[in-house]
Formats: C-alpha cells, structure tokens, sequence
C-alpha cells in the first residue's frame, strides 16, 4: 500500500474547504483531516491587547491532536477510511500499487513544522483583501468575528503566516477550474508512486 498526504493551506474562506471535498469525492481510497475541527474551547484562546481572541494563531488549535490523527491515519489508512464512514475502492492491481490519499486542509497547515514536514504536496490558495473580507463577512463563525477583526486581526495575521509558504492557488479562479489543475497533479503523483516499485 503506498500513500500521499496532500495539503491545502491559505487564506480564511479562500475556497480550500470546498475544493477539498471535491477532491476527495473524485479520489478514490482519500479521506478529509479538516484543521477547523481542532480549535479549542472558547475559553482557552487567549485575547491580545487590543481585546481580539486569537484565534490565528497555532496556541488556538489542538495541534497535537491533529497531528495523532494523521499518524492513525498514516499506520492504517483503510480503516481510518472506514471510521470516516467512507468504503475503500481498491482498484489498483494489487494492494501493493493502491494509493491511500490524505487530504489535510486548514489555514494554519504549513505553519506548524511536524505537520508540514508530512506533506508530499503543499497547495497555498489566495484571495485579494476585498474579496476575502467580503466572503468572510457572509461566514457565521462561533463565536461570530467582532467589528473591525478582519482588518486588523485576521488579515494582518495572514499576511505573516504566508510568508512561510511555497506553491500558490488563484483563489478567485473558478471552483472548476481549481478542482481540474489540482487534480490533475495529484493524479499524476498517484500515478507516479503507482509506477514506483512496491
Ligand atoms: N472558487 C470559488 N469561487 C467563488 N467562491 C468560492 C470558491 N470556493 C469557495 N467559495 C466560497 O467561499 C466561501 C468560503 O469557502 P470555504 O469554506 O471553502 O473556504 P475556507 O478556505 O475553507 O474558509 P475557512 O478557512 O475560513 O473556513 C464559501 O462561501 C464558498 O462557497
Ligand atoms: N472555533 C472556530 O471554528 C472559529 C472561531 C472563531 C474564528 N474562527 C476563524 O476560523 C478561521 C480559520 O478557518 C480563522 O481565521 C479564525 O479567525 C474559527
């Protein structure tokens, strides 16, 4: 069995939750380790000096936990298909050519280096300011964002978090179009670990 952990990192509400599921609907044998579902409680994201909750940074997310569950997935990733409800489609020719795929999305994936260091492709998707803040500000977060967060919290916390980054997704591009470029890089990874010997 050989496996491929695929990341799609970038900026709030730049399309990486969608174009994920899309993926992983058209991949055979992937599965979704979604970074949104490892904030921590209300109460433990600590507030700055100017009274916004941190919620970007990596102290806001359960990281050891996220990445306890990627090793599970990556010491078993058929019955970590399974948990997730979801039936593995073994299609290769034998189970030593199948392509177990991972796909971890989350805004804060390439900024947090044990996690990072797992990834055989890195996806960074990215929105202009104005398009950003107006997607956000149809978005119902809990709790919601107070006024004034976008501009002098979450996008000035973005913009330091990207410096890290490497390969860049045009998210203002159609849900098509990014699903079509993106898929077909990762076919053509799946096909080459296929032609790999086992
Ligand atoms: N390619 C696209 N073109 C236009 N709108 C899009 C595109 N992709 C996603 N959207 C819309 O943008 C909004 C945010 O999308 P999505 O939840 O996928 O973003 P996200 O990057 O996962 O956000 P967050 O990290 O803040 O949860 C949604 O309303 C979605 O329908
Ligand atoms: N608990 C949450 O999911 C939560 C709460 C408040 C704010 N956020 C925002 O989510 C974005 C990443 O998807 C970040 O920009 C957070 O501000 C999430």
């Amino acid at each position: 069995m050989k496996t491929l952990i695929v990341g799609i990192g970038g900026v709030t509400n730049g399309g990486k939750t969608t174009l994920a599921n899309s993926l992983q609907e058209q991949i055979p044998n992937s599965c979704i380790i979604a970074q949104d579902s490892y904030f921590k409680d209300d109460c433990d994201v600590p507030v700055d000096s100017s009274g916004f909750k941190q919620y970007d940074i990596l102290d806001a997310l359960h990281m050891q936990t996220m990445i306890r569950d990627v090793d599970l997935w990556r010491r078993d990733p058929e019955s970590f298909l399974r948990q997730q409800g979801l039936k593995p489609q073994l299609i290769a020719p034998s189970i030593n050519k199948e392509v177990f795929v991972l796909i971890v999305e989350g805004f804060l994936i390439f900024n947090h280096r044990p996690l990072n260091e797992l990834f055989d492709k890195k996806y960074f998707m990215e929105i202009p300011y104005d398009a950003c803040k107006r997607r956000r500000s149809s978005r119902a977060y809990m709790p919601p964002d107070p006024p004034g967060y976008f501009s002098a919290y979450v996008w000035p916390m973005y913009l330091k978090n990207r410096e890290e980054m490497e390969i860049f997704l045009d998210g203002l591009k159609t849900k098509e179009e990014l699903l079509a470029a993106v898929y077909e890089d990762i076919c053509q990874e799946i096909e080459r670990l296929r032609g790999k010997s086992a």
